[in-house]
């Protein structure tokens, strides 16, 4: 194994053969298909991985691994094999953070996945659900790097994917999930493009597929969100605001705030156009909606003007009136960035009560989302940045 970078050798590489399934969870192994022949070689991946050089820059390797019993039904990562080494440990995270939250609000299932016109299948609630509870929880079962697909011949590319769907213990969940690209001929390549989110791994960008989170529809002024660990591969659904039974889930694919045309732009990607509540709404409230969008745009750069100028009255004037058209917009996820911009402004201008009142107001309001716990540290850290 001399060949093995020493970038990975922090860990003991001569640790007994016999002690290496006990130590390869803590201590990352750099294995691709030259070196891992035993099962013990690759461990803690449940298969032998499959490697292919990049065509255009062959230094370049990627591999398929898998494990067929991480989260619900196992997972497959297509990486290189020095991604893969360091970022071993994100199969030591179960998710358990995710699944207690879930279990903990939950009177049973809040959801069920039905039909839904014009958007194939989602999710709906089942029971009254209250703003900030955690109703879905679920593991990746594919990743792959974004490159991936486009370093290869075409057929290539679908011999791996279809590997590593192959290797999971339930390909079925995956094959059967939505298909709307039109950007492909392969059934996995499509499931991905419709389906995957972008997910950060060993630093750099992959795609993500979670099939039972790939059910809930986008909406662009959504009920609910993904809350992601950077150090797992479990996800939950937390929802927003509270839900009516009978109400759909919807998450946003984009980024929020957008005009309607913007939205569907940025929508094209994943080969559908949007028919939720607002882009359907009438085009007189589509106009009112897109005015106020376009107004917090440009109020929010004279903000940023306003602080490069010194001026921290009308930076926090500004800010005020962002916040009202955020509110009729429901934008919600957004006000706390505004209240601790706010915030800072009064902290810097020496007034530290109103500084820490909206510093606070800002926490609330992650709190309130679920996106935070809520903890006395918490507030104590921001207002430390404040002085940075
Ligand atoms: C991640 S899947 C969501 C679940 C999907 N409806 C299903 O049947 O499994 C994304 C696909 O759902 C449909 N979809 C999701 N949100 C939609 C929306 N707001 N308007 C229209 N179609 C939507 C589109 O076909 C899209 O490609």
């Amino acid at each position: 194994h001399s060949h093995i970078p020493a970038r990975i050798g922090q860990c003991p590489f001569n640790i007994p053969a016999a002690l290496q399934s006990q130590a390869s969870l803590g201590c990352p192994h750099l294995v691709d298909g030259d070196v891992a022949h035993r099962p013990i070689d690759w461990s803690p991946w449940t298969h032998a991985p499959e490697c292919v050089h990049a065509q255009k820059s062959p230094a370049t390797k990627y591999c398929v691994f898998t494990n067929s019993r991480h989260g619900n039904g196992g997972v497959s990562i297509i990486t290189t094999p020095e991604i893969a080494a360091d970022s071993i440990e994100i199969l030591n995270d179960s998710g358990d953070t995710h699944v207690k939250s879930v279990a903990n609000h939950s009177a049973g299932a809040a959801y069920e996945v039905v039909d839904i016109p014009g958007k194939g299948k989602g999710v709906v609630a089942t029971r009254r659900i209250k703003r900030a509870e955690a109703i879905m929880a679920d593991w990746a079962s594919l990743v792959a790097h974004l490159e991936f697909p486009t370093s290869l011949k075409r057929a290539q590319g679908y011999h791996y994917l279809h590997r590593a769907v192959d290797q999971l213990s339930d390909p079925d969940r995956v094959l059967e999930l939505a298909r709307s690209s039109t950007f492909s001929n392969d059934v996995v390549e499509d499931v991905l493009r419709t389906n995957a989110f972008s997910y950060p791994l060993g630093g750099e960008s992959h795609m993500a597929l979670y099939p039972e989170v790939s059910r809930v529809n986008h909406a662009c002024r959504p009920n609910a969100f993904i809350r992601f660990t950077p150090t797992s591969l479990a996800v939950s659904v937390v929802v927003s605001r509270d839900i009516e039974p009978g109400e759909e889930i919807t998450i946003t694919y984009v980024p929020l705030g957008k005009t309607r045309e913007e939205r569907q732009d940025a929508l094209l990607k994943w080969g559908f156009s949007c028919t939720c509540d607002l882009c359907t709404a009438s085009k007189a409230e589509v106009a009112a909606s897109d005015y106020r969008r376009t107004k917090i745009k440009t109020m929010r750069q004279e903000v940023i003007k306003a602080v490069e100028a010194w001026d921290g009255t009308k930076a926090v004037k500004l800010t005020l009136e962002v916040l009202e058209l955020m509110r009729d917009e429901d934008l919600e996820p957004l006000y706390s960035s505004q209240y601790e911009i706010i915030a800072r402004l009064y902290w810097k201008a020496k007034d530290k009560k109103t500084g820490t009142k909206y510093a606070q107001m800002s926490i609330d309001t992650l709190v309130d989302q679920g996106y935070l716990e809520s903890s006395p540290q918490t507030l104590l850290a921001l207002l430390e940045s404040f002085d940075e």
